[in-house]
């Protein structure tokens, strides 16, 4: 619960949410893609994501032809939803209550789903970190460099786990590489949810 694992300045704490919390995570997720459905957004070179993706907070991420931005509203026009009160609790327990995020970015990953190396870097304030926590199947994190390319180290993240980008991790590469399908039974029909909580503005 309170070990804390450094990779390249990234803080991973493995296993902070317990089963309890993990479960309660689940439902409040569930009731944020349904006010707020999971879509695929289009990158900007015209290929759409394979991870379905929705928000929750004052902002939404989101892309298309155009380029990487945040939303005031989820494209079908309906607000994000609140964020998720345990996500929440975690930002406050790790970050503080100083400020609260803008964004909760939720991800789902299929077996087959996966993200290329990136910098999480449409957000105009880089003080604050990104807080990403993961909920069901095990996911191979890859983590680089300031710049792009370059050797780069890769951890599991677990169900549970939380991962901290933050102070000089904070622009560093980052991706997944595979997601390990029947590895977790938290969500009924398998996969991977991660939520990252961002500070936008
Ligand atoms: O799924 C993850 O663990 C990472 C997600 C991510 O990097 C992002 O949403 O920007
Ligand atoms: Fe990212």
């Amino acid at each position: 619960m309170d070990e804390v694992v450094r990779v390249r300045g990234v803080e991973i704490r493995p296993g902070y949410l317990d089963q309890a919390a993990q479960e309660a995570l689940v439902g409040e997720v569930r009731a944020v893609v349904a006010a707020a459905p999971l879509f695929s957004p289009m990158t900007p070179y015209g290929k759409p994501m394979r991870v379905r993706m929705t928000s929750a907070g004052r902002y939404g991420w989101f892309s298309d032809r155009s380029g990487y931005r945040y939303l005031d509203l989820h494209p079908s026009g309906v607000p994000w939803p609140e964020i998720p009160p345990v996500a929440l609790s975690v930002w406050e327990e790790i970050v503080g209550k100083e400020r609260v995020p803008d964004c909760c970015l939720v991800n789902f990953y299929d077996g087959e789903a996966r993200m290329g190396m990136h910098q999480d870097r449409d957000e105009a304030a880089f003080g604050w970190p990104v807080v990403s926590i993961s909920l069901g199947d095990d996911a191979l994190f890859r983590i680089g460099n300031l710049e792009r390319g370059g050797r780069t180290e890769s951890v599991w993240l677990r169900s549970g786990d939380v991962a901290v980008l933050g102070g000089t991790a904070r622009l560093l590469h980052h991706g997944i590489d595979r997601v390990r399908a029947g590895s977790s039974q938290l969500l009924p029909k398998g996969g991977r949810l991660n939520l990252t909580l961002r500070v936008v503005d």
